[in-house]
């Protein structure tokens, strides 16, 4: 499988991202993700999910990880530059951070991500993707796989208001090519239940956290 060399975003595209992440917290694009690079992604999550090559999400990290299906039910493989999909996707995040510490000055040094596979009947709850004073996670990004996503499929991310966290504000449908980012430590969200399979990837740029010497842990 080939992609075109400038799957990566355009200028536009990233001068509008970092203007919505300003203004809002968050950017949500629709068709930005280029389509054989979604549709090369979304074999390799589905062949995963069918091989059983992914592991049940948990929450929490370190010793404090456990498993509970009443707050996700996703199972997860987080991304190795195997295959070339996966290249193609981390070289596009490594081009948006770069963007992003040049515009916001945010000093993000990393960038973390795994496949995620949630099947019939899968959510997860309400939820920041950071905690202040832990602050690792700096700015979250999802990108969409699935072609065709029907109207009644469920599945959608809601996004909350960053200064009032019972107020909706967006709904996003996981429809291949729709890459969405937001401050991760400031913005509620949350994986509606789907009625489908859903397959996507969900990474974090992250700042360095280290205290007293001790490197801050990745996952
Ligand atoms: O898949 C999504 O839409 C969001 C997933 C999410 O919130 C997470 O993995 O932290
Ligand atoms: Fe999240």
């Amino acid at each position: 499988m080939s992609y075109p060399d400038s799957c990566h975003f355009s200028a536009t595209q990233v001068n509008t991202l970092i203007d919505s992440l300003v203004e809002h917290g968050w950017f949500i694009g629709p068709q930005i993700l280029d389509p054989a690079l979604c549709q090369a992604l979304h074999q390799e999550v589905m062949g995963r999910a069918e091989q059983q090559s992914m592991n049940r999400a948990g929450i929490g990290r370190g010793k404090d990880h456990e498993l509970r299906e009443d707050i996700r039910g996703d199972a997860i493989h987080w991304l190795d530059r195997e295959t070339l999909a996966q290249r193609r996707y981390l070289d596009a995040m490594a081009e948006l951070q770069l963007a992003l510490n040049a515009s916001l000055y945010l000093g993000l040094f990393e960038y973390e991500a795994h496949f995620a596979h949630y099947p019939a009947g899968a959510f997860y709850r309400r939820h920041l993707d950071s905690f202040r004073g832990r602050a690792n996670r700096v700015v979250s990004t999802v990108g969409y796989f699935n072609p065709d996503w029907p109207r009644d499929a469920g599945g959608e991310m809601v996004i909350f208001d960053r200064h009032d966290p019972d107020r909706e504000v967006a709904r996003v449908s996981p429809e291949a090519g729709t890459f969405v980012c937001f401050l991760a430590e400031q913005v509620p969200h949350e994986v509606l239940p789907t009625r489908q399979p859903r397959a996507s990837i969900a990474g974090w740029f992250r700042r360095n956290a280290s205290l007293g010497g001790v490197v801050d842990p990745a996952r």
